[in-house]
């Protein structure tokens, strides 16, 4: 996905995306942006695509935004972790408009943030832009002995909307970079629309990436 990250992380604030793009030389901004309930692990799965790490124990909720930026050839790819507690949804509201994709999560051992998944995805239906893509997961998949969601209910919640969907784990980083690249695939595809070349599928990357890399590295 990227040749360079560029700029660290900030809070609360946009970042000069059009100083960057210029001095970046790039084609497109392409926004993504995290959301779901409070502590489903939206800041750990950024941390963990970003950097490759894992903090555990260290909850403390996001206020406001958060963001990173990396840079691939021509685009620039902006993520944005937002706040899950109900008091900043007015704030996250404010960038569903820019955004090009949304990662939703759940959490599988909290039952409440699955059930929350319906009223997410009325949310995003109302605020985005109509044509964003939109991908389903259900973190901390390390966690199976305390799960209270099934996989297969995710895949089923995941087909009833048209969504594509995947578990994850920021601990253990399964399918984190899968799920940021395959979204970026897809918007780079959109940005870039090479006539000859054939559409690019999300669900179809998703199932060879699986098999690529064999059928028990993934939950
Ligand atoms: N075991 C496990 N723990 C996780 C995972 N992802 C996050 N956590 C833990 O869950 C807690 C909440 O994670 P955050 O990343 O802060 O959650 P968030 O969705 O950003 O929360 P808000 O900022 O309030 O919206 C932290 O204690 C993390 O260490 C995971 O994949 N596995």
């Amino acid at each position: 996905l990227s040749t360079r990250r560029v700029v660290a992380k900030t809070s609360g604030q946009r970042p000069e995306t059009n100083r960057l793009v210029r001095s970046l030389r790039c084609n497109a901004v392409l926004r993504t942006i995290l959301v779901g309930d409070s502590g489903v692990g939206k800041t750990s799965l950024l941390v963990q695509f970003d950097q490759g790490k894992f903090i555990p124990g260290s909850f403390s909720a996001t206020v406001g935004i958060g963001f990173t930026v990396r840079f691939a050839i021509s685009f620039l790819h902006q993520i944005w972790d937002t706040a899950g507690q109900e008091r900043f949804r007015s704030v996250t509201h404010a960038y569903y408009r820019d955004a090009h994709a949304l990662l939703l999560l759940y959490d599988i051992t909290s039952k409440s943030s699955f059930d929350n998944i319906r009223a997410w995805l009325t949310e995003i239906h109302e605020y985005a832009q109509s044509d964003v893509v939109i991908m389903l997961l259900g973190n901390k998949a390390d966690m199976s002995s305390d799960r209270a969601i099934r996989r297969d209910e995710g895949e089923r919640l995941a087909r009833e909307y048209s969504v594509p969907f995947m578990e994850t784990s920021a601990k253990t980083g399964v399918n984190v970079d899968l799920a940021f690249t395959a979204v970026a695939k897809e918007l780079k595809y959109r940005a870039v629309q090479h006539p000859n070349q054939p559409k690019f599928q999300i669900h179809d990357y998703i199932e060879a990436q699986r098999e690529k890399s064999g059928c028990c590295s993934y939950f």
